[in-house]
């Protein structure tokens, strides 16, 4: 369905399904010819002519749809942002390396700056996170000193990667006098108290928080979300589902801020009963009532490149046989997940898993490796430091738990081992998507699992449920 037959749509799950559009990933006969710029009038003020300016995107989107191209003609993220996110943020983009838009960028940012309440739905790894910080960006006004954008994530250390991607894209612009917009990281385990004073003096135009966080400043009300033109919440159905933080997501989104008043836009490679999600959206005001669920790939939720195989083994030889995998894959980079600690083994004094596996990597593994911890029992400056380390660069072996699942993007990496089958398919699903992510997405990565006899028709489940098949490896 093209573009500007969204702007008229009534609230409805859009299942679309498009080829992908990366031209990495366009078939050979066809030749690629770059749109120029004046697909797009240049940026205008008021609300009504971005509809305006949309309705060129719409137009020019649809020429790439309905024309059939004789040489194929590549919309860049320029002609779709024109006109609505400045200059100098385009070109910063460009600079970084965003030229291209992935098919969820494609299909939701034409509707995005319509101002409609969307969801966005499409793998893991496929650019969810540039699609809201291009709206946000296209919305903030750098001299009105106020929050003007808050970004929800669940964790501390997706907040912190959304704000390095923020505040990459939204920083000063040197070369010409444009103000840059400030970004502040409100996380869990922050120094709060520093925050307060920044709030007070000169409140930053983005926020990015976790949701404990957030809610404190706003019930000691340092922060207000008056002024907020855009609200998302990033892994939304990680929060819905978390009966830790659902009930202050509601808070949030009802008592804190009103839908009619904000942009508000939800991220997630996975939201079950999804149509059900989105009635419950709009009967509970989450949203607007004409929201729009933007599902990309609804009938491969798992990107394709991924490899998934299993190996049957005894609970006792389990770090043999990963060991064995290991020097045979011979991964570039790899994340083994493992379960969390049970509460009858914490309170039996047993040593976690990720303990006991983590040493017997450090004395058994003899690759080049670098071997790294990331679970919730550590401290947060802990945490922050196994990331810093990979993203230093160089090959790790990175030991988890689930904390790792969600939105974490280490791109290089190309092996996954399930030392611990994940409890549901959603978990599988995230867990397998730190594997094959933009802009690798065209490598072949594999999903490995190491489970019992017991356990094969768990994964049988998982590929029911995501529509994916496991190869069975004899070792
Ligand atoms: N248009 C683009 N061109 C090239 N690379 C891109 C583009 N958009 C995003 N990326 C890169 O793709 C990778 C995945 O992006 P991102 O983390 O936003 O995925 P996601 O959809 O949020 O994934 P998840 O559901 O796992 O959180 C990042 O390294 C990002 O820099």
């Amino acid at each position: 369905m093209a573009s500007q037959q969204l702007l008229s749509a009534p609230h409805f799950s859009l299942i679309t399904k498009f080829s992908p559009f990366h031209p990495s990933l366009l078939s050979p006969p066809q030749k690629l010819t770059l749109f120029h710029s004046t697909t797009c009038p240049p940026l205008q003020s008021s609300s009504t002519s971005r509809i305006t300016n949309l309705q060129a995107v719409a137009d020019a989107c649809s020429e790439t749809e309905s024309n059939v191209p004789t040489e194929t003609t590549a919309l860049t993220l320029r002609n779709i942002c024109q006109g609505f996110v400045p200059e100098h943020i385009l070109h910063r983009m460009e600079e970084i390396g965003f030229v291209f838009p992935t098919d969820i960028q494609r299909e939701a940012l034409p509707t995005l700056f319509t101002g409609r309440d969307c969801i966005l739905h499409a793998q893991t790894g496929s650019g969810k996170t540039l699609t809201y910080l291009l709206l946000i960006l296209s919305l903030i006004n750098p001299q009105r000193s106020s929050v003007q954008a808050v970004v929800v994530v669940p964790t501390r250390e997706l907040g912190m990667q959304v704000t390095k991607v923020a505040r990459m894209l939204a920083a000063k612009s040197t070369d010409v006098e444009v103000k840059g917009c400030t970004v502040m990281a409100l996380l869990d385990g922050g120094m709060l108290r520093r925050h307060k004073s920044w709030l007070k003096a000169e409140p930053p135009a983005i926020v990015v928080a976790t949701v404990a966080s957030l809610c404190h400043m706003l019930e000691k009300h340092i922060l207000r979300l008056d002024s907020v033109k855009v609200l998302v919440v990033d892994e939304v159905d990680f929060l819905f589902y978390s009966s830790k933080q659902v009930g202050s997501v509601r808070k949030l989104l009802t008592s804190f801020s009103s839908c009619d008043k904000r942009q508000t836009v939800f991220a997630s490679a996975s939201i079950p009963q999804h149509k059900h999600f989105v009635h419950d959206c709009i009967q509970q005001k989450w949203t607007k009532r004409d929201v729009v669920h933007i599902h990309v790939s609804a009938i491969k939720p798992m990107p394709l490149c991924l490899l998934h195989k299993f190996v049957v083994c005894g609970k006792k030889n389990k770090h043999q046989i990963l060991l064995a995998l290991l020097e045979s894959d011979a991964p570039e980079s790899a994340i083994i997940f493992v379960g969390e600690q049970s509460e009858k083994s914490k309170k039996a004094g047993n040593d976690p898993s990720t303990t006991l596996l983590i040493e017997f990597l450090k004395t058994s593994y003899d690759g080049s490796l670098e071997i790294l911890l990331l679970e919730e029992d550590m401290n947060f400056n802990s945490r922050a430091a196994s990331l810093t380390e990979i993203r230093q660069g160089g090959g790790f072996l990175l030991v988890s738990t689930d904390i790792a699942a969600r939105g974490i993007d280490l791109p290089e990496t190309t092996h996954i081992f399930n030392f611990d089958l994940p409890q549901t398919a959603t978990d599988y699903l995230h867990r397998a998507g730190r594997a094959g992510r933009k802009p690798f997405s065209d490598r072949k990565c594999i999903v490995t699992n190491l489970i019992t006899s017991e356990e094969r028709f768990v994964l049988q489940r998982f590929e029911n449920e995501l529509m994916f098949s496991c190869e069975e490896l004899m070792l």
